[in-house]
């Protein structure tokens, strides 16, 4: 399978790894440093496994369609990506999103009815040009987007799986995406404001109501909208919280590497999608305005 991993930063590069080692045709699209030091020296994966491999690395992508387009950028660089890549999106490629948030989907049907959606539980730091630590081994979820069951998502899961990455099918892929979603909107904007692990957030009891309170509010929007959960959000809050205890969230990472977080895919558009159907999500919508404020240089 001719693979692209477009935006291939920590997740994609691991992912990417994982699938050149196990002998998948892939190039990875990223930054320009990161991909002159894997042409270099190769792709060293460190953590949970060690190795290095040795995929194409470039900046743009090839001309000739693949037929898995991983999109692995931060959910904001995500229309520029794929506006810059649809020359390179053939009638028969698949676009899978592994990225968190929402509307990512929504944004690569544009350029393909092929899509899929997933989401990862793994955890992957890019710590240096061309090597990236695999810090905590999760699960995968893919399936056809929003809902369905195409056969090239069985072949997805069957290369995953042969690479190393614990993957799983669903027919309802949208409802994990939401699940993830509302579980981020509870876990990363509190961790990001307090900069506190997600531990804090279980030890602390008024903590740990308040991300139970904004978890009820996304699932109202997302009932409202029809989607059915395949997982509880609360029970997947508090499995997510009991499991990454010792993490300082990626919101709160981009926050003190004043990087621009994903907080408008997340809280952002639990507030624009309960809009549309007048539901209010003041909770939601203080922690994205807190967030943002947080973002914001101008204000110290
Ligand atoms: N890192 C993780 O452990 C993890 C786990 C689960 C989900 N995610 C999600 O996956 C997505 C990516 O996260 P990440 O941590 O890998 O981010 P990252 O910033 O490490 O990687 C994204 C990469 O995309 C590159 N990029 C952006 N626009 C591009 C373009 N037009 N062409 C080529 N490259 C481009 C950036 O240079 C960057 O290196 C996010 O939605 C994140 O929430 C990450
Ligand atoms: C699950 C999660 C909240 C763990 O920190 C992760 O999705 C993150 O950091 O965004």
């Amino acid at each position: 399978m001719r693979i692209y991993v477009l935006g291939a930063g920590s997740i994609g590069s691991l992912f990417g790894a994982l699938l050149s080692e196990a002998g998948e045709d892939v190039t990875l699209i990223g930054r320009s440093e990161h991909m002159r030091e894997i042409n270099e020296r190769g792709l060293k994966i460190v953590g949970i496994k060690e190795f290095t491999t040795y995929p194409k690395a470039l900046t743009e992508m090839p001309p000739e369609p693949p037929d898995l387009l991983i999109l692995s950028t931060k959910s904001h660089s995500t229309p520029y990506a794929l506006e810059c890549a649809k020359k390179s999106i053939g009638p028969n490629t698949w676009i899978l999103s592994i990225q968190n948030g929402l509307g990512n989907e929504e944004e690569a049907l544009k350029y393909s009815e092929n899509v899929l959606g997933g989401i990862t539980t793994n955890g992957a730091v890019l710590e240096k040009w061309g090597v990236v630590r695999w810090v905590g081994e999760g699960i995968t979820i893919v399936g056809q987007y929003p809902k369905g069951r195409e056969i090239f998502a069985d072949e997805v899961v069957k290369i995953f799986n042969k690479a190393g990455l614990k993957t799983k099918l669903s027919e309802n892929i949208v409802g994990w995406k939401w699940v993830k979603a509302i579980v981020n909107s509870a876990i990363n904007p509190i961790g990001a404001i307090l900069g506190i692990k997600n531990g804090k957030i279980l030890e602390e009891e008024y903590l740990l109501e308040l991300a139970k309170r904004v978890v009820k509010e996304g699932c109202h929007v997302a009932t409202q909208l029809g989607i059915e959960f395949e997982k509880h959000p609360i029970e997947f809050l508090i499995e997510t919280l009991e499991n990454t205890q010792e993490n300082y969230n990626s919101m709160l990472q981009d926050i003190k590497r004043r990087k621009k977080t994903e907080v408008d895919f997340i809280n952002g558009k639990i507030v624009e999608y309960g809009r549309e159907i007048g539901i209010e999500t003041p909770l939601n919508f203080a922690l994205w305005s807190l967030v943002k404020a947080k973002e914001n240089p101008q204000i110290k």
